[in-house]
């Protein structure tokens, strides 16, 4: 790193800015040029020079944080984690409290002396009251450096002592365990022992699960029922156990004898784990930043000094100039250089000052106070053998302080990457976190937490932090991560049960199959017709299109949200083969469920106003209509009307030809002739239009506002008819498959509520459980059942959610695209007023997979269904077929194709099935329907 074009802050007059780390430049509780020995100070050339390398301008501390970032995100990368500095260990914590966590839970806190055992009760209201009971143990020297097992049976030993002590009535207890040794965590309730530190060295503990061995020793005793749910480092803990105030508190500081953080970092960002979703916790181990020479051009002599002289040179190199350890160290080598260069105590040193130790950082604390710390410093020079003069001690105290807000000053720049990390990958404007901090350089030291405010201001200016005092250690915090575990448990297990309801084994699916192939058979036999809830309706299209078809075409296409008016020019392919002009008119919902002239009439307005608009009054063009609801076809251009469908109403229609009632209100109107050539399902439309480009294409499948499908049938096997050779299209009308009662077991209690609630209860039965009209609706009664359950939202159910739709089924897709951050799923909720936390959207999203999941695969146990029929038609080993499809759930939602195909390859592996995706397929399907037709009466007149 270069400072070629840094200006030195030094000897500069002391402005407002916050140069941080220069003595006489606006240091927090450093009298500053007013005493007469700040005058002198500025004649102190020597301590100028000294203190010279601690400087630290803010474009360094720009630079610290950036390097830091860079080295969160080695550390979190799957490719660069095991050589990474900064070694950002991932906690298995998923959620941080809520506020809802109540009940006992046991704490076991193995600290450097004693071994604390603790009973944390939590209130579960918001303002969590915590009652603590707690004890302590010495842990001896015999016990910390004795074998691993002794150390375990120890601690199950103090756990039954305490216990018994408190003579609780029996019962099960969870525990949680804080371990504060560096340690590779794979799951919340196992931790593998990297290295014992400090005075601890079992022997056969490190690199085994300490979770697993103090479970055995538990076990051993066989005296109360303990289980072990988590193991927490010390960091965490303090994160966990701070009592968040506005904003909820997802990064945890400490700067006490070494320094560590940790944060609530996006799942997806913590590549060496599996989960994607969500938060996780992780620890950063930031004490180790700078060991691959980062930091090198910001180490000061003194530090050299201080790492040499250390148990672990090289190591720890951001610890060394920022914690406790070593801060005292730092200032004593400080003092030796200035005295030995006569700067300082008339150029004498003494075997304390020289001896390692003696300054330590509860000096430095209390020598940096505004009011004593210059009488502070006469103590401890004198406790050194120093004869120190007024100058002496004030120059000590600036001293200690340039040292102490340096500390300060790289504790912010690494905050500050934290919290730029965290606001980035949250892809957040702004970032609003409490942040909790321990560690003696904090308590009772408003300086430091100053300095760090400050700093974080102007190197993450984009982020707002509280900072929040621990208030119990890691004791409370690794209760509440137990609490939060364990409350999440119990959650997940409530979730599954929920959403288990709606997950579909392989068996189910094969059965939902057969059941299909059965009612099939049924509704194509004239005798058992009425039994079956598949009607198998004939089409009367018994050709596809050969290509050479020609002409001018009117399509029209009712069946769902929108009503369109075509103009379908059908050329010879070489000339682009077909052309379509369209026009989109919307039904609103009193006429679609209004009297059915009413409809009829809107729909003849719509065809006027395509004609005016396309110029082509006066014309009579053979045409074709699309309309996507149940008929009993007689001909190709007379349908009866056999029910409503998809939100469809209106009185007066069933029972009757569609098409005359087209014919009569042109008629009413008096506007035009229209030549209705043949009125067609969207399902076989979809089918003729993909057949133009794809000859194999025998099979039709919608899956938009309803779902239906249409297959080629072969004339002898559709007994409704008198039957003969050839093949005929058969309109399936399966939206009504289950309608008898057959898919019963299938239907969970949300799918009955949307059955409900719908327009036509009872009816419709699979498409109900498969269609973008209804997809959202179970959604929400899903979501609304877990609200009640307390599962989300905090239990508190949004009046917007009880609305009727208001979850459409587009949300399914944006929530499930593949690049969307949670954020933008928070945002989608938010719009519905709901008030989500990122566990609430991780629900949300899982639910809306399994709704959507489940829709695919009864599709694609359809599908297998009509193509398994298709191949022993024709005696076939392996079937080739093409399915035309059409539909925006379909063609939108991320997943659901790519579901529906594997389900049909898994179901029905002896066909062979391409899936096409139709563009445009009601308009030119009935178009190319009406072409065909014409091109068959030419061929009959002929
Ligand atoms: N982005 C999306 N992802 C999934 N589903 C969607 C999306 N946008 C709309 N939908 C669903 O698709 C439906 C509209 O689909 P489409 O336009 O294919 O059907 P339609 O022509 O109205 O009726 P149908 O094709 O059933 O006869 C809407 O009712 C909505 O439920």
């Amino acid at each position: 790193m270069s400072s070629g074009q840094e200006k030195p802050l030094v000897g500069k007059p002391p402005g407002n800015q916050l140069s941080p780390t220069c003595p006489g430049h606006g240091l927090a509780g450093v009298s500053e040029s007013s005493s007469p020995q700040a005058q002198s100070w500025h004649l102190t050339t020597k301590m100028q020079s000294s203190l010279q390398p601690l400087c630290l301008s803010l474009e360094k501390l720009h630079r610290v944080k950036d390097s830091m970032l860079e080295a969160m995100d080695r550390g979190l990368s799957r490719r660069t984690h095991a050589q990474a500095t900064v070694r950002m260990l991932p906690t298995f914590i998923r959620s941080t409290p809520d506020g809802t966590e109540r009940g006992e839970f046991l704490v076991l806190e193995l600290g450097d002396i004693d071994l604390r055992v603790l009973l944390v009760e939590l209130s579960g209201d918001t303002r969590q009251t915590v009652t603590v009971k707690d004890r302590r143990f010495p842990v001896s020297d015999a016990i910390a450096q004795g074998p691993g097992e002794k150390l375990f049976a120890f601690m199950a030993t103090c756990l039954c002592e305490f216990l018994d002590g408190l003579r609780l009535p029996q019962r099960a207890f969870q525990l949680g365990f804080s371990f504060p040794f560096s340690c590779r965590q794979t799951r919340l309730d196992q931790s593998y022992l990297i290295s014992w530190t400090k005075r601890f060295k079992c022997p056969g503990v490190e690199g085994r699960d300490v979770v697993e061995l103090l479970q055995n020793a538990i076990n051993k005793q066989d005296r109360y029922c303990i289980k072990v749910i988590a193991v927490v480092n010390d960091t965490t803990g303090t994160m966990m156990g701070c009592e968040a105030s506005a904003e909820p508190c997802e990064v945890g500081l400490i700067v006490d004898a070494g320094t560590n953080s940790c944060f609530m970092a996006e799942a997806r960002c913590v590549e060496v784990v599996e989960e994607s979703l969500g938060r996780m916790g992780v620890v950063t181990e930031w004490g180790s930043f700078g060991d691959d020479g980062t930091l090198n051009d910001m180490l000061s002599p003194y530090d050299r000094l201080v790492d040499e002289t250390s148990l672990n040179p090289g190591k720890q190199r951001f610890e060394k100039m920022i914690s406790g350890l070593y801060l005292g160290e730092i200032v004593r080598h400080i003092l030796a250089e200035l005295a030995t260069q006569g700067g300082l105590f008339s150029g004498r040193t003494t075997p304390a000052l020289l001896t390692k130790g003696s300054v330590q950082i509860r000096d430095i604390l209390e020598i940096t106070d505004e009011q004593v710390g210059v009488a502070r410093a006469q103590c401890v020079l004198w406790r050194l053998g120093l004869e120190a003069s007024d100058q002496d001690c004030f120059s000590m105290q600036q001293v200690c302080s340039a040292v102490y807000i340096r500390a300060a000053s790289l504790c912010a720049a690494g905050l500050a990457a934290i919290l730029s990390h965290m606001r980035r990958n949250r892809e957040l404007t702004r970032l609003k976190t409490s942040v909790a901090v321990d560690g003696a350089m904090f308590r009772d030291h408003a300086k430091f937490s100053q300095t760090l405010q400050q700093l974080v201001k102007k190197l993450a200016p984009e982020c707002d932090i509280t900072l929040v005092q621990a208030e119990d250690g890691s004791g409370k915090g690794t209760a509440m991560v137990t609490a939060v575990a364990s409350r999440l448990a119990a959650q997940r297990f409530q979730v599954n049960q929920t959403l288990a309801l709606l997950k579909l084994s392989p068996n189910a699916l094969g059965e939902v199959q057969a059941l299909l192939r059965r009612e099939m058979e049924l509704g194509l036999k004239k005798e058992t017709q009425a039994t079956s809830s598949v009607r198998m309706l004939p089409t009367y299209i018994c050709a596809t299109p050969d290509g050479s078809e020609r002409g001018d075409f009117l399509a029209l296409d009712l069946g769902g949200t929108n009503f369109r008016v075509l103009l379908v020019q059908v050329g010879a392919r070489e000339q682009g083969g077909v052309r379509i002009v369209s026009e989109l008119y919307s039904i609103p919902p009193q006429v679609a469920q209004g009297p059915g002239s009413q409809l009829f009439d809107h729909i003849v307005e719509c065809i006027a106003d395509f004609q005016t608009k396309q110029g082509m009054m006066g014309q009579t063009l053979p045409l074709g209509f699309t309309f996507s609801f149940p008929c009993q076809q007689t001909s190709l251009d007379q349908g009866i009307l056999l029910s409503w469908t998809k939100g469809f109403n209106a009185s007066g229609c069933v029972g009757q030809d569609v098409v005359k009632l087209l014919r009569e209100a042109v008629k009413r109107k008096n506007h035009f002739a229209l030549d209705v050539v043949a009125i067609v399902n969207d399902t076989v439309g979809t089918m003729m239009s993909c057949g133009y480009d794809d000859p194999s294409c025998e099979v039709g499948l919608i899956v938009g506002t309803g779902t239906n499908a249409c297959y080629m049938e072969e004339l002898r096997n559709v007994g409704t008819l008198a039957g003969g050779e050839g093949r005929m299209c058969v309109n399936m009308e399966w939206g009504a498959f289950g309608d008898n009662g057959c898919l019963d077991a299938f239907f969970t209690p949300f799918d009955r509520q949307v059955d409900e609630a719908s327009l036509n209860p009872g009816r419709q039965r699979f498409e109900k459980l498969i269609s973008g009209m209804y997809l959202g609706e179970i959604v929400r009664y899903i979501l609304l059942e877990l609200t009640a359950k307390g599962l989300l939202f905090r239990g508190r159910p949004s009046p917007k959610l009880q609305t009727r739709d208001i979850f459409q089924t587009k949300f399914l897709s944006s929530i499930e695209s593949d690049g969307l951050a949670l954020r933008q799923v928070c945002a989608i909720l938010e719009q519905l007023g709901l008030h989500v936390t990122c566990e609430d959207s991780v629900l949300v999203r899982e639910v809306c997979q399994v709704v959507a999941r489940r829709a695919a695969q009864l599709c694609g146990a359809g599908v297998a269904a009509v193509a398994e029929k298709i191949r022993e038609n024709r005696g076939l080993e392996q079937l080739s077929v093409t399915v035309g499809v059409d539909g925006t759930l379909y063609k939108l939602h991320p997943h659901f194709a790519q579901e529906v195909q594997g389900t049909v390859q898994r179901l029905a592996p002896r066909c062979s099935i391409t899936f096409l995706q139709s563009e445009d397929g009601s308009g030119k399907g009935a178009a190319l329907i009406a072409a065909v037709a014409c091109r068959v009466a030419r061929h009959q007149r002929a």
